[in-house]
């Protein structure tokens, strides 16, 4: 697929292919996979799996994918398997293990009992579980009862000590422990040993990993928003191309 890449962007995918150690990191919903209404049905654009897998390949090159979902969801939508570093749950779920502490497990059942009536109330409105955190789904809802049900979630169990709230995509994510993709990325580039990082996201919570970029990084923000990201492309596809561009040229670099 050829796509027309922002100047500057292209320049800073070149200089990322000559590094020594290579680390390129994505988030999945609105960057590897287009929004779309069924969160069960997200699934990712062909060509982006294969330009990472094509990256993956490649001498000190590494992928992973960092995304809210949880993992056990992350691995089956993206089909992606042991050539990736996947972790799910906004940064905390890594594939070596994550469990959660009793207390927060406690929390997340009263959370449950709290917001399954809410959510019940408001026609379109789903919930998505996942291991330490609730997502509160309003794309499929009337516009403003979504807009008040998130409120009333705010304002109710969101606002309960020991849970904390992310505003996304026509989604509210209350977690019963810290979360932070900029711990998980950093955690990864010790990893990986990783000389420069790319890291590709498009919503609020990626910008805790867009912060923790370093000099030499490469930070794309995906979309419209507020961003930290030094470069930006409008969509899924351009972000595509970005990667399939790295691969091609990398494969130049590394001699393979
Ligand atoms: O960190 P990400 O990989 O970007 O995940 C963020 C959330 O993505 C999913 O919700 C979003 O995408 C859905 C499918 O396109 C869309 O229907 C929804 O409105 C969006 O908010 C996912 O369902 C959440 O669990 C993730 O936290």
């Amino acid at each position: 697929m050829t796509v027309a890449l922002p100047p500057d962007l292209r320049a800073a995918v070149g200089r990322l292919a000559a590094t020594g150690t290579l680390l390129v990191a994505s988030d999945y919903d609105g960057v590897l996979a287009p929004i779309v209404n069924d969160p069960a049905k997200a699934f990712p654009l062909p060509a982006a799996i294969d330009a990472l897998q094509e990256l993956a390949t490649l001498p000190r090159t590494s992928i992973a994918l960092l995304s809210g979902r949880a993992l056990v969801d992350l691995a089956r939508l993206s089909g992606l398997g042991g050539e990736a570093l996947l972790v799910g749950t906004h940064g905390v779920e890594f594939d070596d293990g994550f469990a959660i502490p009793p207390e927060a497990a406690a929390l997340r059942a009263r959370l449950l009992d709290e917001l399954r009536p809410m959510v019940a109330a408001v026609p379109g409105a789903a919930l998505e579980e996942k291991i330490a955190s609730v997502a509160v789904h309003i794309r499929n809802a009337d516009p403003d009862a979504g807009e008040k049900l998130l409120a009333g979630v705010t304002d109710g169990p969101g606002s309960w000590p020991g849970v904390h709230s992310t505003a996304g995509k026509k989604v509210l994510e209350l977690a019963v422990v810290k979360t932070s993709k900029g711990t998980a990325l950093d955690v990864l580039r010790e990893r990986t040993g990783a000389d420069a990082v790319l890291f590709a996201g498009d919503d609020v919570t990626d910008e805790k990993a867009f912060a923790v970029l370093r000099a030499g990084d490469v930070g794309v923000k995906v979309g419209p928003g507020e961003t930290a990201a030094e470069y930006r492309v409008d969509d899924p596809e351009q972000i595509v191309g970005a990667f399939a561009l790295l691969a091609e040229e990398r494969r130049l670099h590394v001699g393979t």
